[in-house]
């Protein structure tokens, strides 16, 4: 019988630690994200999701530690990309603003046009190409942001709570945008304060609190499994923070 294959690891976390001045946003921890997994990130306002986010991908660097970039045999590292809570914007049209990431990754300038036709139409954003993407509703520029990543072909897309400021509906939408991307075949590593769209989205949750990874377990055991008080605290929405959409999320 031959044995199921092992997803390739593309990206690696050894011992990797980030300090901002006085802060230690992450303490060492180790982390692997393989090919096809969706990791989303819970945990607290501060506990260090953003960060880990940003150290997956290179943005921040490790104060102690090292990450690691691992590339399929015969290929070049695991390209990357990432859509930020709050999308920041050009002051040009959408297509402009998809267009220009693909030139700032040296992308040819016919491949971006086609590239930033077929991503905009992926959003469902092809009416609005020359409206001024600071223009568009908070929902339109989260999906735009995510078309802007989605044309550089990310092989890992990270995103960092991208429907926090978002209505039901456009949450929705965002929502079942990324879980069409990853059933693509994309990586996926996402911060979220909904347990819901955890549930929905994920294969493997990583709880953090004060910049630790608590807890880092398949979707199915950390919604089963029992884990440590602060996690189940979190779990049964009784820490402060959260509020009715949180708790919701859970239903
Ligand atoms: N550039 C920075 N300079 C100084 N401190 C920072 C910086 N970025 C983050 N921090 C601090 O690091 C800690 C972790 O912040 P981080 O943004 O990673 O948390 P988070 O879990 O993403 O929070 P939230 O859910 O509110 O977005 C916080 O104490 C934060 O104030």
């Amino acid at each position: 019988m031959s044995r199921p294959a092992v997803p390739p690891l593309l990206i690696s976390l050894q011992g990797a630690a980030v300090r901002f001045g006085p802060v230690q946003a992450l303490h060492p921890l180790n982390l692997q994200l393989s090919q096809g997994e969706r990791l989303l990130l819970v945990g607290a306002n501060g506990s260090g999701k953003t960060t880990l986010l940003r150290a997956l991908h290179g943005l921040v660097p490790c104060t102690a530690g090292r990450r690691v970039l691992h590339s399929l045999p015969g290929q070049a590292a695991p390209t990357l990309a990432m859509v930020f809570q709050k999308p920041f914007m050009l002051s040009l049209s959408a297509q402009a603003n998809v267009r220009l990431g693909l030139w700032l990754r040296g992308v040819p300038r016919a491949e971006r046009q086609r590239r930033c036709v077929q991503a905009l139409q992926r959003v469902g954003l092809q009416g609005l190409a020359d409206r001024p993407a600071n223009a568009l509703s908070g929902g339109q520029q989260q999906r735009l942001a995510i078309a802007r990543a989605w044309a550089l072909r990310p092989q890992v897309l990270m995103l960092d709570e991208p429907t926090a400021h978002l209505d039901p509906s456009a949450k929705r939408e965002v929502e079942a945008l990324v879980d069409e991307i990853a059933a693509e075949g994309t990586t996926v590593v996402m911060s979220t304060h909904n347990l819901g769209q955890a549930k929905r989205l994920a294969t493997r949750v990583a709880y953090m609190e004060a910049g630790r990874l608590v807890v880092d377990l398949p979707v199915q055991r950390f919604f089963t499994d029992t884990l440590p008080p602060e996690a189940t605290q979190f779990l049964r929405g009784e820490l402060p923070w959260q509020g009715a959409d949180a708790a919701s999320g859970l239903r």
